[in-house]
């Protein structure tokens, strides 16, 4: 379930509904057999045949009761952060029997949360959904929106909304973390991501060592490497790099260059595994220890200029929690 491949709309966005990254569930009109949080679960459903609990059958979703009079459902999601909406995932995996017939979704920009004065704009017209699939609706806005509202019609159960977006760049005051997933910064290529990658860009610490990117262990000489595209175009001022619980396997050292390829075009991935091996340095190989926040600043960071992409590279393999590139936007703003 949850694994067909991803429509084009998706490209280049994030999961603005992700409880990894920080988003809530606000308010469901009901959640007798399923809490609304469950829907935002990272992982991919699942079902336990003959789990029960004392409401029903346990599902890995949202599911409200069965209506006996008129009416339907909704339910109120705040973003993990403002951003342009590109699509919509309705994932009603598993629900055979009581997947609700349709879905309508509308959005607000209310960053102090929506009240009953809150403008909603619909996104998406009442739809049909059906059983245990995913839908994938595109939504062409260029509004920033900040809450989603999922309407069910009448009631019933969907296992995951998935709210691809681009995350806006707000304005900041003093250096910004440009590699955040929040602000817009995405993993675009690696050598090695054995055991993911996928949160190497979360916001907050690891709460375990599954919650940052990893290697296998390399066999060959060389190192591995990672590249990120920065938020912005930006001057690096420092980097951080956290290898909470990796405690067994840390990179031994860690090293960091950058280019700017604003104006480059064909396929990203493909061009810098091909080049970033030749980008300038900006950070030389540094030790790194166990379990712990590094802060590289001042004169360790050289001065490249305004850069679009990084690469960080470990020496010889193993785990980070969290990379941070912190900086400043250049004129131009936005990549
Ligand atoms: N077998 C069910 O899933 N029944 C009910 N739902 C749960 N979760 O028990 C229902 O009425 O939709």
């Amino acid at each position: 379930m949850s694994t067909a491949a991803l429509p084009a709309f998706a490209r280049g966005t994030i999961n603005l509904a992700s409880a990894g990254l920080g988003a809530r569930a606000l308010f469901a009109t009901d959640e007798f057999f399923g809490p609304l949080s469950r829907m935002l679960s990272d992982e991919p459903a699942v079902y336990h045949a003959g789990v029960y609990d004392a409401h029903g059958k346990w599902m890995d979703g949202w599911e409200t009761r069965r209506r006996r009079g008129p009416g339907h459902d909704h339910a109120v999601v705040a973003l993990a952060t403002s951003g342009r909406i590109r699509g919509f995932d309705v994932d009603t995996a598993f629900f055979t029997g009581n997947y609700p017939t349709a879905c309508a979704i509308e959005a607000c920009h209310a960053p102090g949360g929506p009240d009953e004065t809150t403008q909603w704009v619909e996104l998406l017209a009442p739809s049909p959904l059906g059983p245990s699939a995913q839908h994938f609706f595109d939504c062409a806005t260029d509004s920033m929106f900040s809450h989603v509202r999922l309407r069910i019609y009448p009631d019933g159960g969907v296992a995951r909304l998935r709210v691809y977006g681009i995350p806006a760049l707000g304005p900041a005051e003093g250096p910004i973390d440009l590699a955040s997933a929040l602000s817009g910064g995405q993993v675009i290529a690696f050598s090695n991501g054995h055991y993911g990658h996928q949160r190497l860009l979360a916001p907050g610490r690891g709460i375990n060592m599954g919650d940052g990117w990893e290697t296998s262990r390399r066999r060959q000489p060389g190192h591995e490497w990672i590249v990120v595209k920065l938020a912005a175009r930006a001057t690096v001022e420092s980097i951080v790099v956290d290898t909470a619980h990796f405690k067994g396997n840390y990179p031994d050292a860690c090293s960091l260059q950058a280019a700017d390829l604003t104006g480059t075009t064909g396929d990203l991935p493909t061009l810098v595994t091909a080049a970033s091996m030749f980008w300038q340095e900006i950070l030389p190989e540094q030790k790194l220890a166990a379990d712990r926040i590094h802060t590289f600043d001042g004169h360790l960071v050289k001065q490249a200029g305004a850069v679009t992409h990084v690469r960080l590279n470990i020496h010889p393999d193993g785990g980070i929690s969290r990379l941070r590139v912190f900086g400043h936007p250049a004129e131009g703003g936005k990549t």
